[in-house]
């Protein structure tokens, strides 16, 4: 069974009076471990597809389910939060602008045990530094402010506070666009290795078909709110590409250096 499983989605927002119809009736299903990729012009609605999944954007007809669940309602802190949490969490294009620039990386990465209640003092600490080992930081990095990180180590401790739940699905939205090109390979490789290693499902947003490439089985080709086409790995890399938009999209990509 699909653990992601949109069908008929729609997203209307009202902006100053009108309606901007954000996505227009997308169908898309991803299966337990499969990475797949959105990718289309800034205004497409990819992000919007990601916010959907995870309630931080109205789903105004159709559906949008991960693991057969619908996310929990805007602005309600519940219990059911707390489980969508553990198996859902999203890591954004910004890390700077989602870590508390004066929250420690220690206190980041704890946040969400505490609030979750996981554990006692000792078990937090030892997750804590075994987080940080994973996504290759050591131990100096852990009483560090955001601001005394790189972008790349930043990123890292993103990924980290999102896997600190253990959670089984990743909605990684632009996650190394703000980075320079050869930090951006390295945490791609480090999200394609967490991947392997955990058996995560991803979806992922990108408007560079170069890391959709990298990290990404198949993916949906995104216009106006609808996609376009659906390709998988084997047929981006033939150039089996049937719209003249995709094709488009991703002469302007290969205008970009390729990812490492
Ligand atoms: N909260 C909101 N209120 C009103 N309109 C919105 C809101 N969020 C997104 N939109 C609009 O919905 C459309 C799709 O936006 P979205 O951010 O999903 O596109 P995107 O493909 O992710 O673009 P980009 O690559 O630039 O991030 C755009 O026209 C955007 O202006």
């Amino acid at each position: 069974m699909a653990l992601i499983e949109i069908a008929g989605l729609e997203v209307v927002f009202a902006a100053r009076g009108e309606a901007v119809r954000a996505v227009r009736g997308i169908d898309l299903s991803v299966e337990p471990r499969e990475s797949f990729g959105l990718v289309g012009e800034s205004g497409s609605g990819k992000s919007t597809v990601l916010r959907a999944l995870c309630g931080l954007a109205p789903v105004s007809a159709g559906r949008a389910l991960i693991d057969g669940r619908a996310p929990p309602a805007l602005g309600r802190i519940g219990s059911r939060d707390r489980a969508f949490a553990r198996r859902v969490q999203m890591v954004f294009q910004d890390p700077y602008g989602s870590l508390h620039p004066r929250h420690t990386v220690d206190r980041v990465l704890s946040e969400p045990l505490l609030v979750h209640g996981l554990g006692g003092r000792r078990e937090r600490d030892r997750r804590v530094e075994a987080a940080l080992q994973d996504v290759g930081l050591d131990a100096s990095f852990r009483f560090r402010y955001p601001h005394q990180l790189s972008g790349g180590q930043r990123q890292r401790v993103a990924v980290a506070r999102a896997l600190m739940l253990e959670p089984s699905v990743l909605l990684l939205d632009e996650p190394t666009s703000a980075l320079d090109a050869s930090v951006q390979a390295e945490v791609l490789n480090l999200l394609s290795r967490l991947r392997e290693e955990r058996g995560l499902t991803f979806l992922m947003v990108s408007h560079d078909f170069a890391v959709i490439d990298h990290m990404c089985d198949r993916l949906a080709v995104m216009q106006q709110g609808r996609i376009v086409e659906v390709l998988d790995r084997e047929a981006l890399a033939r150039g089996a590409v049937r719209e003249d938009y995709t094709r488009a999209l991703l002469a302007a990509s290969q205008a970009h250096a390729p990812v490492q």
